[in-house]
């Protein structure tokens, strides 16, 4: 037998395993690598994070992913070079930290890489019938295992658009697993580029939990902050937009849209919520020339606006717990509007689970490669169409 079959047998058996955990998300702001020490599997799974620690991407890194990120057209050549090279991009990132951390590559069991997003495509967003839902991350998983050594599952989302979902939000399988609890229903809302939220209710009724992405989080605060104040990445603690006002004619245009009032579970990514949809918001509402201040004010508003309308389409009276996770956590212009907006929850974060926010998308990678290593797909039997019950990830050897 191949001994990399042997060694991969090996790991699965194991009562506990080391994985590190890669998610490096819509807002390309740097790659997330969250250390865990897996036990057990399927709702007996326990983490406990050892290391995390988020490696911001160089300019030139993210202007080399900004050439086809999230565009409709790119040069295939850049697509092409783009697979190897953010692979070992991300393998020396890794690296980094394991020396960092002084845990020598021998001692990780597995990592669990998401890659980086550079295109989403559910059907609703590209219009094609004949066509499936698609979605890619780049970042090649053989890259990733031979420069490091540690046997790597990557590429998840193929195989949650091959068995009838949208490739995304994942995060629905990992916060089952690791926040259900019963007698509480529990909101885990996740604001990175993309907000999207998972809801787990207390009777822990398998076919009552879904999860599904609500808008923009944090993407066009941050296009636009960086349009505007080309030296500023985001627009930290709210702090532009806490001088604005509130555009209420453009709020009530950019809520507009035909996928806010599409079904749940849904998704979409930065090929929607881009610089033209906000113009085209503003052509339609007559709001051509609003201040710098003003337009980052009302951005934030309608992120918070798009979260809350969400919730109480799905919970006509939310009276729930919101576990907050995601950098637009740090926003208090947009936690304000949030709490302002649902005074019946109580919004905390997942610190209070166990799980530091900032690292929670990386752990939830962490998770479904456990899960594929020493679960079962049948954990999520019964779930809500979206969640397909399958064990995600391709596996790449190391030799
Ligand atoms: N102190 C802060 N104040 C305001 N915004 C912040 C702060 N810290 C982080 N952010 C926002 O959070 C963003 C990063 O969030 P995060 O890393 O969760 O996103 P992501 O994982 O890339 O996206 P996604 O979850 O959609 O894939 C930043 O781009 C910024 O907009
Ligand atoms: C295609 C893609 O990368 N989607 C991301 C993005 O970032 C947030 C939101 O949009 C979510 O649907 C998803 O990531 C998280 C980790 C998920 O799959 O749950």
């Amino acid at each position: 037998m191949n001994p990399n079959l042997l060694h991969l047998l090996r790991i699965a058996q194991q009562p506990a395993r080391r994985i590190i955990g890669l998610m490096s998300g819509t807002s390309l702001d740097g790659l997330d690598v969250a250390l865990c020490r897996c036990e057990g599997s399927g709702i007996h799974t326990r983490v406990q994070v050892e290391h995390f620690h988020t490696v911001p991407y160089p300019e030139e890194v993210k202007n080399q992913i900004r050439e086809v990120f999230a565009k409709a057209e790119i040069s295939f050549e850049q697509l092409c070079l783009l697979h190897p090279w953010i692979g070992n991009l991300h393998a020396d990132m890794v690296l980094d930290c394991l020396r960092q951390w002084q845990v020598a590559p021998t001692e990780v069991d597995c990592i669990a890489s998401h890659g980086q997003t550079v295109y989403h495509a559910p059907r609703h967003q590209h219009g094609r019938p004949d066509f499936p839902n698609a979605t890619l991350q780049l970042g090649d998983g053989d890259h990733v295992a031979v420069r490091t050594g540690i046997l790597t599952l990557s590429d998840f989302r193929q195989k949650h658009l091959a068995a009838g979902g949208e490739g995304a939000p994942l995060a629905v399988y990992g916060d089952y697993l690791l926040f259900s609890q019963q007698g509480e229903d529990r909101i885990l809302l996740n604001m990175g580029g993309i907000a999207n939220f998972t809801y787990l209710p207390g009777s822990l009724q398998l076919a009552e939990i879904f999860s599904t992405d609500v808008g923009p989080g944090n993407t066009l605060l941050d296009a636009f902050t960086q349009h505007y104040f080309p030296t500023l990445s985001y627009d930290a603690n709210g702090a532009l937009a806490s001088q604005g006002q509130v555009h209420e004619t453009l709020l009530a245009a950019l809520l507009d849209h035909p996928f806010f009032q599409a079904d749940f579970p849904k998704t979409t990514g930065p090929e929607l919520f881009n610089k033209e949809y906000v113009q085209q918001a503003q052509t339609r509402s007559g709001t051509l020339a609003p201040s710098p201040h003003d337009l980052l004010a009302t951005l934030t508003q309608f992120s918070a606006e798009s979260i809350v309308r969400a919730l109480e389409r799905c919970f006509p009276v939310p009276n729930l717990t919101v576990y907050a996770s995601g950098g637009g956590m740090h926003n208090p212009v947009l936690m304000t509007a949030l709490r302002q907006r649902l005074p019946q929850c109580r919004f905390t974060t997942t610190d209070e689970l166990g799980i530091l926010p900032d690292a929670k998308e990386a752990v939830l990678f962490a998770v479904l490669a456990n899960e594929a290593l020493a679960g079962t797909p049948e954990t999520f039997q019964g779930g809500q169409a979206g969640n397909p019950a399958v064990s995600m990830g391709k596996i790449s050897f190391a030799r």
